[in-house]
């Protein structure tokens, strides 16, 4: 029926009851679970929770490596929330920022065998939401009577996987740019709910290209403030004037803010860095995969532009494939080097090394 929620409308009502910290019910073909995001826990919820049952905290195995905690589920570990732990043990185990101070310590009580896709769903729904990648888990028999009793919203693990990926253009206008009078912004908005993303076109790229493009990813630090930490900045303008000399090009503007993971966990990765961890390593102990990119939003972008080969200015050759792997041919590869300073010197050898980078 019309007014029925698409699967789109239920995912992005899910996404945004973990970030605001309300409580969720995700369904399985073996069972359903009452959901929340480790980062958003209080003690009322978890007073709430603990009437119920014994709630579980799903953890990436990035994060269980640090912890010292076996991630008997591949990807994830699934512990027991101890009876006498409160939100501060919840948030020490899902947040690194402690961890040299106040190391947590074991033995933790990790959960082998069984079920983990709830988890799974629920970790990935807090990285969709740019929260600590961490989520109480509570399986429970009546999960959806409670939904209803208490107006949670339901959502279908199927429904999660299913959900169309869809950008498309819902404005465009000229902009003319410092580096250009013939500036093009259109703004691109996804189906599934997540963030709008940019492309600033400049002349009249032919299409379907080769066209020379660049893969922005958003940067506030770098692209704003002018943060000498990363390249990004420099870059960025570099691009810009590269394709105005050039007379035409695409720039991509992804609203995929520190690789992905969102400004606030990039600055818990920031903390980490301070700490003595590599960009890397600050990633994986927060509990992140070191690059949490969809390459599929940009390709979907050029291609929604008719735009089907590039010449892609970029030092990375993992965009590169990942470009291919998504249906737009590089024919070229244009190297992009911009913005070095003895600050962010060791960043950019740390993704050289560790990340394929070619500096
Ligand atoms: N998580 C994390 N993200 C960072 C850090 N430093 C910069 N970033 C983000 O990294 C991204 C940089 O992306 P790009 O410059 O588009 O991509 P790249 O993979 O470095 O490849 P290039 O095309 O060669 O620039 C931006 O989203 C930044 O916010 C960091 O230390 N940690
Ligand atoms: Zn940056």
């Amino acid at each position: 029926m019309g007014l029925d929620l698409t699967i789109a409308e239920r995912v992005a009502r899910a996404r945004s009851d973990l970030r605001i910290g309300a409580v969720a019910v995700l369904r399985g073909p073996g069972g359903a679970a009452l959901v929340l995001a480790a980062e958003g826990v209080t003690p009322d919820r978890l007073s709430a929770l603990r009437s119920l049952g014994t709630p579980e905290l799903a953890i990436t195995s990035w994060r269980a490596e640090t912890l010292h905690a076996p991630a008997y589920d591949d990807d994830l570990a699934r512990m027991l929330v101890p009876g006498d732990a409160d939100c501060g043990w919840i948030r020490s185990v899902a947040d690194p920022a402690r961890d040299l101070d106040y190391p947590m310590k074991g033995p933790f009580q990790v959960l082998r065998g069984g079920d983990a896709a709830l988890h799974r769903t629920a970790i990935a729904l807090c990285k969709e939401a740019r929260l600590l990648p961490a989520a109480l888990v509570l399986p429970h028999a009546d999960a959806e009577a409670l939904a209803r009793a208490h107006d949670l919203t339901v959502l279908d693990l199927a429904q999660h996987a299913l959900v169309p990926f869809g950008l498309r253009e819902v404005a465009a206008a000229r902009v003319p740019l410092g580096v250009s009078k013939l500036g093009r912004v259109r703004v691109f908005r996804p189906a599934d709910g997540s963030e709008e993303h940019y492309a600033v076109e400049i002349g009249s790229p032919a299409r379907p290209g080769p066209v020379l493009a660049r893969l922005h990813s958003a940067c506030f630090t770098g692209d704003v403030i002018g943060s000498l930490k990363c390249d990004c900045g420099p870059q960025l303008a570099a691009a810009l004037d590269r394709i105005a000399t050039a007379g035409a090009g695409i720039l991509l503007y992804l609203n995929q803010e520190g690789r992905g993971i969102g400004l606030a966990n990039k600055m818990r990765a920031y903390a980490l860095q301070d700490q003595g961890f590599d960009t890397v390593e600050a990633n994986h102990r927060l509990g992140f995969e070191d690059d949490e990119r969809d390459f599929r939003i940009g390709a979907e972008m050029l291609k929604a532009m008719g735009v089907t080969s590039v010449r892609l200015m970029t030092n990375n050759p993992a965009k590169v494939a990942r470009m291919e792997g998504q249906g737009v041919r590089v024919v070229e590869r244009v190297a992009l080097k911009a913005g070095h300073t003895p600050e962010n010197a060791h960043y950019l050898a740390t993704k050289a090394r560790k990340s394929g980078h070619l500096l």
